[in-house]
């Protein structure tokens, strides 16, 4: 593998007592696109926001970028990153949500332009130089100066895509992004998520859609009940499972 720009070892989460993830580990090397699949409840979203220190962690070890974010070993200590430290990993995350989140009250270019003003202290004429270049790059060019209620689902994840994208992250996670999506919206996002990953970016997606995953993946990962019951290339794990779980699970998704 090239070099990791993702490596989780034996994590462990859980909501109160009930435990969500149970000794999950996953790699992704840097330029490698990673879907990960399983049944809904299965703890997918759950270990994307632990990548991004939108959860605590109860045991393990999450690096992402080859900085440790925070383990606990069972009986050891937990180390943590100052908030400092967390925010400066964040902002090399671009996260790209089912829901869009996209700031209603502020335009397309706005939304794109406001985190690298806000965190990176870019000059305001750069900013808006580079969210024009993505805003075409997601083939929205024309609707810079839309609201986002203006445009449709598909229209207003590929401004999300741009947003996170500003922010030139060295990985970037996707949450089943495609999920709140007319079907006939959906192909147009997926367009622009392939495109980045031939681009080169740095991948995890959650996702239910198989095709993206036969085609854009490097690494499919089986999330069962909170533990990788199967991951490997997508023509293995899609086609030819090993683990009858898996090839249940396909047999009802496919
Ligand atoms: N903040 C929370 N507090 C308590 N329980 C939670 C919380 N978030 C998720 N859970 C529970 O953890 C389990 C895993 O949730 P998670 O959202 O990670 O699953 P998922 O595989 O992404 O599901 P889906 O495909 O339906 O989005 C579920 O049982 C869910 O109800």
């Amino acid at each position: 593998m090239t070099s990791p720009m993702v490596r989780v070892r034996d994590l462990h989460k859980s909501y109160g007592a009930v435990p969500v993830l149970r000794g999950v580990d996953l790699d992704v090397g840097a330029g490698e696109v990673t879907c990960v699949i399983g049944p809904s409840g299965s703890g997918k979203s759950t270990l994307l926001r632990c990548l991004n220190h939108l959860e605590k962690i109860n045991a393990g070890e999450v690096e992402v970028a080859g900085e440790l974010i925070g383990y606990r070993r069972h009986k050891g200590k937990l180390h943590e990153l100052g908030p400092r430290a967390i925010t400066r990993q964040r902002a090399a995350i671009g996260m790209v949500f089912q829901n869009f989140n996209l700031f209603p009250h502020l335009t397309v270019l706005e939304n794109i332009a406001e985190a690298p003003i806000a965190v990176l202290r870019r000059s305001r004429t750069d900013a808006v130089a580079r969210a024009r270049e993505l805003v075409r790059r997601v083939g929205l060019a024309g609707r810079e100066d839309d609201y986002p209620r203006r445009l449709s689902g598909g229209q207003q994840q590929r401004i999300a895509i741009a947003r996170a994208l500003a922010m030139d992250p060295k990985l970037m996670l996707f949450d089943e992004p495609t999920s709140a999506l007319d079907p006939e919206l959906v192909g147009d996002v997926l367009g622009v998520m392939k495109d980045l990953a031939d681009g080169g970016m740095t991948m995890v997606v959650v996702t239910h859609e198989m095709g993206f995953a036969r085609e854009a993946a490097d690494t499919v990962v089986f999330l069962d009940e909170g533990v990788v019951v199967e991951s490997g290339a997508p023509d293995d794990v899609l086609r030819n499972p090993r683990q009858a779980r898996t090839r249940e699970f396909l047999a009802r998704v496919l």
